[in-house]
């Protein structure tokens, strides 16, 4: 369930009146995504999806969509955000800051083919290079700096051999220095659930929420450690050399980035696992808590450390 604010036909048709999209035809709530509110809406001029923010404020709003707008500017497939007569993205609706987004033809999937694993990969870097002239800054609010203190208050609830795990691995990513890798904008949360296919074809990247300014290879590293996950956790061989094909198909890794590809696969399995285990630990009051099992990266991490071959 992810209808979190309701919207009347009557608010709607009203706010629809800040757009050039012609008349209301349908409002239909989406029952996927956990963050935000998500209606289909058909007006007479064509199909969108309006999302109702129920965390980001109306200053915060912009940066996301004008990245959207970017991106999407430059041939990258996601969601093209929609103006207003007065030229912005975004406004108030049933209390919330709201937007309108073109609306892509697909589904995310569960289980993707090296076919689509290596279409991620290749628009996964047609993204970061397209962000290269994204003129607005953010920083990564999931970061070392992040899992550091959000760590240090789990380590008390957690088994002792998975809290040394975590101890441990931080420590060491602590002791590396990553200046020399390429840093751009990020999507930083490439899951499935967070691409539409259609076919082998990607539909678009969504939920750009977590998208910022940090490594690119960290990026890559999130992508695969999702899309080349199997149901029992481990790391398809055939999976993660298409998504890398695919990324390097476009943009190639440097030296310095293949040295570190590693480390990083280890550093993005430390991102999830921090946040969910603070999300098992101290789960948010309300009904927008959707727990997902956090030893899914504790044992990623440790296969990762175990690894001697990295698909490069
Ligand atoms: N631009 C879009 N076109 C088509 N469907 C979309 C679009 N944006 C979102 N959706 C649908 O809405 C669902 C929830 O979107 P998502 O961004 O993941 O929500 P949340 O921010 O709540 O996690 C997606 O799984 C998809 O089915
Ligand atoms: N894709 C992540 C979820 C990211 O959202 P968060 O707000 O829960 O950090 C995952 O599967 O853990």
């Amino acid at each position: 369930m992810s209808v979190y604010t309701s919207v009347s036909q009557d608010e709607m048709r009203a706010w629809l009146q800040r757009y050039a999209l012609g008349e209301l035809v349908e409002l239909k709530g989406i029952a996927a995504g956990v963050t935000n509110t998500n209606y289909f809406v058909t007006t007479t001029h064509g199909r969108y999806v309006l999302t109702l923010f129920e965390v980001l404020t109306l200053a915060e709003v912009p940066y996301f969509l004008k990245l959207k707008s970017h991106l999407s500017r430059h041939g990258v497939a996601c969601p093209a955000p929609i103006a207003d007569h007065t030229d912005s993205f975004a406004s108030m609706l049933a209390g919330k800051p709201a937007c309108l987004v073109s609306c892509l033809n697909g589904k995310d999937i569960s289980h993707p083919n090296a076919t689509q694993c290596f279409a991620v990969g290749e628009m996964l870097a047609q993204m970061h290079l397209a962000g290269n002239t994204f003129p607005m800054r953010m920083a990564n609010p999931r970061g070392p700096a992040w899992w550091n203190h959000t760590a240090a208050e789990l380590y008390q609830h957690m088994p002792a051999d998975e809290a040394t795990l975590l101890r441990d691995e931080i420590a060491h990513q602590s002791s590396h220095r990553f200046d020399d890798l390429p840093q751009g904008v990020i999507h930083a949360d490439l899951f499935k659930d967070n691409v539409l296919m259609d076919g082998d074809r990607i539909a678009g990247f969504i939920d750009f929420y977590y998208a910022c300014n940090d490594i690119l290879l960290y990026d890559v590293a999130i992508a695969l450690n999702d899309w080349a996950r199997l149901d029992d956790g481990s790391i398809d061989d055939t999976l993660a050399s298409a998504l890398l094909s695919g990324y390097q198909s476009v943009r190639p890794l440097t030296a310095a980035e293949v040295k570190a590809w590693p480390l990083m696969l280890r550093a993005a399995a430390i991102r999830f696992w921090t946040s969910r285990l603070l999300d098992y630990y101290h789960p948010a009051s309300g009904e927008m808590t959707f727990t997902k099992d956090p030893g899914v990266f504790g044992r990623l991490l440790q296969a990762h450390r175990q690894r001697q071959h990295f698909w490069l």
